[in-house]
């Protein structure tokens, strides 16, 4: 799923305002689309997922073995819309040099990502599409939510893009079952994991993305921080 354009999502990660040492991607899957931009703001990037599988595509990915996913029409579209002329292969170079791990994660556990990265040491977490697809049930959701925000640092910021009222999607013939929520079950989620909400959008599917692929009702995209502890 990409969908990125002048309006949407994130325009303060262009303007520069969240930016710090590290920035973790939480279920990360086998694609780097989710980071384009918001890399270049962080000296260190991490990216994470459940499966060795992904871990094994990704790594292949970023150090650019013969036979993986060709992202470049990414990397042009996102240099297109950043408007600095820079070329796509200097972007894709930088990304491969600025990620320095690809780790395991499990966001049911209390320290998603174990012993790699301490609770509260992150500035800044991007995640797409993981935490209601891999949430069987609200509670979990919730839980989830409560321990991937406890990995960032006080204030520290989350980037969080999610699909609203899908209950499953395909994955060839498999179909994947997928925790249906609204844009008010993630404004709750955010407020229970004491965050606060910087910006909050949402993008409708239109008829011509209904493709049979999915059930998703549309995409919300969410800039959130973390709050100081009182
Ligand atoms: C729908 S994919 C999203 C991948 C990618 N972020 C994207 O935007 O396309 C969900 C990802 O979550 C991972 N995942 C599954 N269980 C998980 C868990 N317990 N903790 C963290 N990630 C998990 C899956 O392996 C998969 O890569």
């Amino acid at each position: 799923m990409f969908i990125q354009s002048e309006k949407t999502p994130f325009p303060s990660v262009y303007l520069g305002e969240i930016k710090g040492h590290t920035l973790v991607d939480i279920g990360s899957g086998p694609t780097i689309y989710q980071l384009l931009s918001a890399f270049e703001h962080f000296q260190e990037v991490i990216m994470t997922d459940y499966l060795e599988v992904n871990r094994q595509v990704l790594k292949m990915c970023l150090s650019n073995e013969p036979g993986v996913f060709d992202w470049s029409p990414y990397f042009e579209y996102v240099c297109k819309l950043e408007g600095k002329g820079e070329s796509w292969k200097v972007k894709q170079t930088r990304l491969r040099e600025r990620v320095s791990r690809v780790i395991p994660v499990d966001i049911h556990q209390s320290s998603p990502l174990g012993r790699e990265l301490a609770s509260g040491s992150i500035d800044c977490l991007v995640s797409s599409f993981c935490l209601e697809v891999c949430s069987p049930n609200l509670e979990a959701f919730h839980k989830a939510l409560e321990n991937v925000i406890g990995l960032l640092k006080p204030q520290g910021h989350l980037l969080w893009i999610g699909v609203l009222k899908e209950s499953y999607y395909m994955v060839g013939e498999a179909r994947l079952s997928v925790l249906s929520i609204t844009e008010d079950i993630v404004k709750t989620a955010l407020s229970k994991a004491k965050c606060i909400i910087r910006e909050f959008s949402t993008y409708s599917m239109t008829p011509s993305m209904k493709v049979g692929v999915d059930d998703a009702n549309g995409i919300f995209f969410v800039w959130a921080q973390k709050d100081a502890p009182k």
